[in-house]
């Protein structure tokens, strides 16, 4: 038996059925640039062009929308293969409930797997659970442990938001996406785009080996300052976590 079709996103639109084509998604039609081949193609790559340029921002104008009431608020990265039932999935909840407890909002990237895990955790806290989707070219919703949710076609604009409307930065184990996002807070704070915005690494085994590659590689080559690597905080707990969010709002209150 097939599993009844229950729609899918396709950029913030939420459609029943399956008339949404998600194969190339925004993001792949604004990266793969095709030369024109004649003066039809230049005016209509112009059309097409401008209306991106309206619909990326009109999702500035939305994200700011739907988050402007937004208080003190943690964003909490992670992958998206973690499994239900598994130690990283009871992690992601017990974290995302500690982060809540705290006084926190908590914001994903909305999806499954360790987005997931931290959503449900906020929830069971009373918090406010926000989850940030991306439009990808397969089918996928935002999770169900989501209060205020905004599902994005693409990823900077996407990006901006984690990082306005957060406190703070916590990177649960995960793969080339976590990178991605750890390594952009990284370079945002290192250059005092944003200030007073600690990164948090949970899980000393499998964060250790690179905080160690960037203290002798990265430092020993001269590519970063020997102090650069302390803007990691490295913890193994979700109440560790909350001491370096009070440490740092205590910070911020006295400046
Ligand atoms: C099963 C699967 C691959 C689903 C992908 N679905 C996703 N939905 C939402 N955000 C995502 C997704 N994949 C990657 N990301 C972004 O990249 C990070 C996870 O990537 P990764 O699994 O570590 O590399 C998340 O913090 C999230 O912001």
């Amino acid at each position: 038996m097939t599993e009844p079709d229950r729609g899918r996103y396709s950029g913030p639109t939420w459609t029943s059925g399956d008339a949404t084509d998600l194969s190339v998604t925004s993001d792949r039609r604004l990266l793969n640039r095709r030369p024109p081949r004649c003066q039809a193609d230049v005016n209509q790559i112009k059309i097409d062009d401008s209306w991106r340029v309206l619909r990326i921002q009109a999702e500035f104008v939305d994200g700011f929308d739907a988050l402007l009431h937004v208080e003190d608020a943690v964003t909490v990265f992670g992958s998206a293969r973690t499994r239900l039932g598994t130690p990283e999935y009871e992690l992601g909840v017990d974290l995302g409930r500690a982060i809540g407890e705290a006084g926190y909002a908590v914001i994903t990237g909305g999806g499954p797997g360790s987005m997931e895990s931290v959503n449900r955790g906020a929830r069971q806290a009373g918090a406010r659970s926000i989850g940030l989707g991306i439009e990808l070219p397969f089918e996928q919703g935002l999770n169900p442990f989501i209060d205020t949710g905004m599902n994005f076609r693409y990823f900077f604009a996407r990006k901006t938001m984690f990082v306005k409307y957060a406190q703070a930065f916590v990177c649960l184990p995960g793969g080339f996406g976590t990178l991605d996002e750890l390594f952009e807070a990284l370079t945002l704070v290192q250059t005092h785009k944003v200030t007073q915005f600690p990164i948090i690494l949970v899980g000393r085994a499998f964060w250790g080996g690179l905080v160690d590659w960037l203290r002798s590689t990265l430092v020993d080559e001269g590519m970063i300052d020997p102090a650069d690597p302390d803007l990691l905080s490295v913890v193994e707990t979700p109440a560790e976590v909350v001491a370096v969010l009070d440490a740092s709002r205590a910070a911020r209150e006295e400046a």
